[in-house]
């Protein structure tokens, strides 16, 4: 009598993905009602494909303003870099007014899902250099903006520092990719002691006179719909990302998804978004172009778990 073993008629294909869900530890704050995925298999995949490579061949790719920092805070918005500069310490009370007009003019059309990047493009532009144009006018002094950002609430995700120690522990290196302001970025990760050797910053960098006195921006404009030139300008070519062609990017703008277009040859890429504001009108343009939607999450508890998944 010959008795059938039945799984071993299974198609290779079927054991091996019982064999993948066997073996795969589950992250728990997938589940978590903030987190919106379209296609979960891939995600954890994605993860589990991370993960086997090690830590030695992933990147992280973030954005700054409102994905490393908070969006908001007790219901108050949290300042970017540039309305960090908003301070009596460094500008007149004429350009806050002018800054803040622009912000309310500009900052709609930049999250607006009724319109299409080309359009938003050519007004970010015009968002941008006005603003820096009003900066450069205040003659800001590079020696008070470390007590500016001191005295403004600027403040990074909650969990914020566990993300940026494990990173550096593992010598995962983090490329922050900002559309802000440089200067202050780096001291705000600098005044919340996270600011460290594995982390490589591309942004809008201040140009001081001698006397230190604001006198231009450097290099090409970056804002949030330009960030490919960026990548293929600038972080493709910064040598302690090569050789990483797993990547973990996260972002809060649909603008944000090209920052990994500088990665050569990239093999697995795990992308996050936050959705902070205008849920409802952009959540299905977000879970279409994300592999993770986070909303009006104001934690780092996702990409952290996810971090400690894929280097444990
Ligand atoms: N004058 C401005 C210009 C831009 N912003 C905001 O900053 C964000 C850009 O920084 P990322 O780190 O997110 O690339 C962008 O989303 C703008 O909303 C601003 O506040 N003031």
């Amino acid at each position: 009598m010959i008795y059938q073993i039945p799984w071993i008629y299974t198609p290779a294909r079927t054991v091996l993905a019982i064999w993948h869900q066997l073996t795969k530890t589950p992250i728990p704050e997938l589940a978590n009602c903030s987190v919106l995925m379209r296609e979960r298999s891939r995600v954890e995949e994605t993860i589990h494909a991370i993960q086997r490579a090690g830590a030695g061949s992933l990147q992280v790719i973030a954005d700054f303003d409102m994905t490393l920092t908070r969006f908001a805070h007790n219901g108050k918005r949290v300042p970017t870099t540039h309305n960090t500069l908003d301070s009596q310490l460094l500008i007149n009370e004429d350009c806050t007014r002018k800054m803040r007009k622009l912000l309310s003019i500009y900052y709609p059309i930049e999250i607006d899902a009724s319109l299409s990047v080309e359009e938003k493009l050519p007004l970010m532009v015009e968002w941008w250099t006005k603003v820096h144009e009003l900066l450069i006018q205040q003659r800001i002094r590079k020696d008070m903006l470390a007590q500016a950002v001191k005295e403004s609430s600027a403040m990074l995700r909650d969990g914020y520092k566990v993300f940026f120690e494990r990173l550096a522990e593992q010598q995962v290196p983090l490329l922050i990719f900002s559309a802000g302001v440089g200067d202050v970025l780096e001291e705000v990760i600098r005044q919340n002691h996270v600011f460290h050797p594995n982390v490589h910053i591309v942004s809008n960098y201040m140009d001081f006179d001698q006397t230190g006195v604001l006198q231009a921006f450097k290099g090409q404009l970056i804002h949030t719909f330009n960030k490919r030139e960026g990548a293929l300008s600038h972080a493709a070519g910064l040598r302690e990302l090569q050789g990483r062609p797993n990547v973990l990017l996260l972002g809060d703008s649909l603008g944000d998804l090209t920052m990994a277009d500088g990665v050569a040859e990239p093999q697995n890429v795990l992308t996050i978004g936050f959705l902070n504001d205008q849920v409802e009108e952009r959540k299905e343009s977000y879970v279409n172009s994300f592999d993770i939607v986070l909303v009006k999450d104001e934690t780092m508890d996702v990409p952290n778990a996810i971090l400690r998944h894929i280097t444990s």
